[in-house]
């Protein structure tokens, strides 16, 4: 076609001067000229069809968006928006994709699953083959059997879409549509899919960190609300201070605990809400710290925030009166999770008389009378300072305390490991009002203890004293810190501050004065009166109990002649049993031990003791005798080491001074040679 063109132009000659008529002229000569060749009127046809149909086909899909716009509503859902999740699941429960004739087979457990047709269950413990639709293609949803609605969904990794045509003039359509899909979600039994998504801006989400007490409700709720009924991801522990989350087996050996960042689905009054555990990192003592529960409430109402915790703290404090909490600290200076015990009865604790209900009622006594303290001026707490002898009952009778008041106890170890100054006053502040605060072992903390009773001096092989050894300090927690912390207004909110100390002769008068321990008890070995009160306690004698089932609490038997031993013989043996132990020699807990050995046999217990207390002594003697040996040893050890160190001093001294003595004559030498050099 080229070749035409250019041989037409060949023929045509434009000289210059010619007027424009004739321009034309020649022109349209040529183009008749080429218009008359076969193949470019061939080729002129096809641009003016062409160029009709592209009109045609721009125009037609202008009339239909127009008429689309003018009898179509169109929306868009996109995932991560809880719209999304309305829309998805009401198509779904409406099998709009199941006429798909695309899928994509994957397996899953399909026992759960909200659309079961979709899947092919083999109930083998297997997972089931499962049909997800993965149709690109618009499907058509006759909605409520009058509207037309064209959905098709677009399908990506995250960030998937569904966009919906409905045909209708009229908006109220999709509004009721998305109405309907909003409703059907919220009330329906099927779970929301697990979500990943930041949704604080749609729905509320409460952060529960281990560092709080709230925590350890919301950890108790749920486990009791069996919210891991559905999970498929655990890990195993044996240990029994993991939380286990089987409600019904809850004394099992083996617990299964939630796995880092697990999420769960719960329903709870209505609302459904999805809990992620974030799982902490364990400390050196085993203990965790750091970690959170998450709680994203499928509502955006506060208030069933509040109604939640508020039911989780109820349901803490309710399961709480059969046990007493202890919290303690972890590495980092801070709260860690609570451990739980059972409770002990007041009743359980043998004390010289008197003594339980003093304090006892004492303890009420302040609870009762903030109004008072507030009113008088006075900071509203109370320290007690248990002292005496180990295995007396210091702990077990705050531990019965705490479970008579309904309090909780904070443990505090001063000796712990990132306990000072600063952290001891910040674990003070965050501790609640109205809780017992336990500090045990209060003089471990400060270098002042020595760490034997023994006062003996100990001789060198000069017969000269050995000074002691001094100790180094245990705490960081210096005495000021200490008395600052018990003196703080965070004291003031109606807490009782226990200490407990074998050792009150070397505690500061600063720490035990009146302000900071308000009622000082001593503990003793146990007397006549604890003896057979024990013995009491240990052998009772019950009318319920059936002989026939043999010996059990209650019912005892004489093992010679197998007879039920009375309450008067059990009486007149607890009576001989502390008539034949001194006063004041043996500690309840030692006791406890040796009656331990005998639980079913109280004649056996009498006939035994003696032989029991002389093998004490023997092993008293012994231990003595090992102790004074050991610090002697010890002793000798250092006296030896110093005796060495000095030895080593006086050497080089001595070489010190030799060479002085050297480089003097070196120098005195070095004189003479210059002098007799000197022409
Ligand atoms: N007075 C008591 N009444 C009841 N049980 C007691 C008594 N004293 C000791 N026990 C028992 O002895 C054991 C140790 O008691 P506990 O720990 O209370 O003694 P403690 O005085 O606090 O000892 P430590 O000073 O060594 O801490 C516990 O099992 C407890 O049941």
């Amino acid at each position: 076609m080229s070749g035409v063109l250019i041989r037409a132009l060949r023929r045509v000659k434009i000289q210059s001067g010619r007027s424009w008529s004739q321009i034309i002229k020649t022109l349209i000569m040529l183009l008749k000229r080429v218009l008359g060749n076969d193949q470019v009127s061939e080729l002129l046809r096809f641009i003016f069809l062409g160029t009709i149909v592209e009109t045609g086909r721009v125009v037609g899909a202008k009339v239909v968006s127009t008429v689309n716009s003018f009898f179509l509503v169109k929306a868009s859902f996109k995932q991560g928006e809880l719209s999304y999740e309305w829309v998805s699941a009401y198509i779904d429960h409406h099998k709009v994709w199941n006429r798909s004739r695309t899928f994509r087979v994957v397996a899953r457990n399909a026992e759960k699953m909200a659309n079961r047709d979709l899947a092919i269950s083999a109930v083998d413990g297997y997972p089931d083959a499962v049909y997800e639709p993965s149709n690109s293609e618009p499907e058509l949803f006759h909605w409520r059997g009058k509207h037309w609605i064209t959905i098709s969904k677009d399908e990506k990794e995250g960030a998937s879409s569904l966009t919906l045509q409905v045909w209708s003039r009229n908006r109220t359509v999709l509004d009721e549509f998305v109405q309907e899909a909003r409703t059907f979600y919220r009330t329906s039994p099927q779970p929301p899919p697990k979500q990943d998504y930041d949704w604080s801006q749609s729905l509320i989400v409460g952060h529960f960190n281990q560092a709080d007490f709230s925590y350890d409700w919301v950890l108790d709720y749920l486990q009791s609300e069996n919210v891991m009924a559905d999970a498929n991801e655990f890990t195993i522990s044996t240990k029994q201070t993991d939380a286990g989350w089987n409600r019904e087996d809850v004394k099992q050996l083996v617990r299964y605990v939630p796995s880092s960042n697990t999420k769960q689905r719960l329903h709870w009054r209505d609302h459904w809400m999805q809990v992620e555990f974030v799982i902490g990192y364990e400390d050196g003592n085993g203990r965790t710290s750091g970690g959170s529960i998450n709680i994203m409430l499928h509502s955006c109402d506060k208030a069933v925030l509040g109604q939640f915790i508020e039911a989780a703290r109820v349901h803490y404090t309710h399961a709480s009166i059969s046990r007493v909490t202890v919290h303690l600290t972890d590495n980092y200076g801070s709260w860690a999770r609570a451990v739980t015990k059972n409770r002990r009865a007041f009743s359980t604790l043998i004390l010289p008389g008197g003594i339980k209900e003093l304090l006892l009622a004492d303890a009420k006594e302040f609870l009762a009378s903030e109004e008072w303290y507030t009113f008088a001026g006075v900071p509203h707490r109370r320290g007690y300072l248990l002292y005496g002898e180990p295995g007396t009952g210091k702990s077990s009778t705050i531990h019965a305390l705490a479970g008579e008041l309904g309090l909780e106890i904070y443990f505090l170890s001063l000796a712990a490991p990132g306990i000072d100054d600063y952290t001891l006053g910040r674990l003070i502040r965050d501790t609640p009002s109205r809780c017992i605060l336990l500090i045990e072992d209060i003089d471990c903390a400060f270098p002042s203890r020595e760490e034997d009773d023994d006062d003996e001096p100990l001789l060198d092989a000069k017969e000269n004293p050995i000074p002691k050894e001094p100790i180094p300090p245990r705490s960081q927690v210096t005495l000021a810190g200490l008395l600052n912390v018990l003196d703080s207004v965070a004291s003031e909110e109606g807490r009782l501050t226990f200490a407990t100390t074998n050792h009150i002769e070397q505690l500061d008068p600063a720490l035990i004065r009146p302000g900071r321990m308000d009622l000082k008890i001593q503990y003793g070995l146990a007397t006549t009166e604890q003896l057979e009160q024990m013995f009491d306690r240990f052998y009772p004698y019950s009318e319920e109990a059936l002989p026939e089932l043999g010996a059990s609490i209650g019912c005892y038997f004489a093992p010679t002649t197998g007879e039920r031993l009375s309450v008067e013989v059990l009486a007149g043996l607890a009576k001989a049993f502390a008539a034949a132990i001194p006063a004041g020699r043996y500690s309840i807990a030692q006791l406890q031990g040796y009656l331990l050995s005998s639980k079913n046999d109280p004649q056996g217990a009498l006939a035994g003791v003696g032989a029991w207390m002389e093998a004490q002594e023997k092993e008293k003697r012994e231990m003595g005798e090992l102790k004074r040996r050991r610090r002697k040893e010890a002793a000798l050890r250092r006296a030896a080491e110093a005796a060495a160190d000095r030895e080593v001093e006086a050497e080089s001294e001595n070489e010190n001074a030799n060479a002085n003595g050297h480089i003097d004559e070196a120098v005195a030498g070095t004189t003479e040679v210059a002098a007799t050099e000197q022409p």
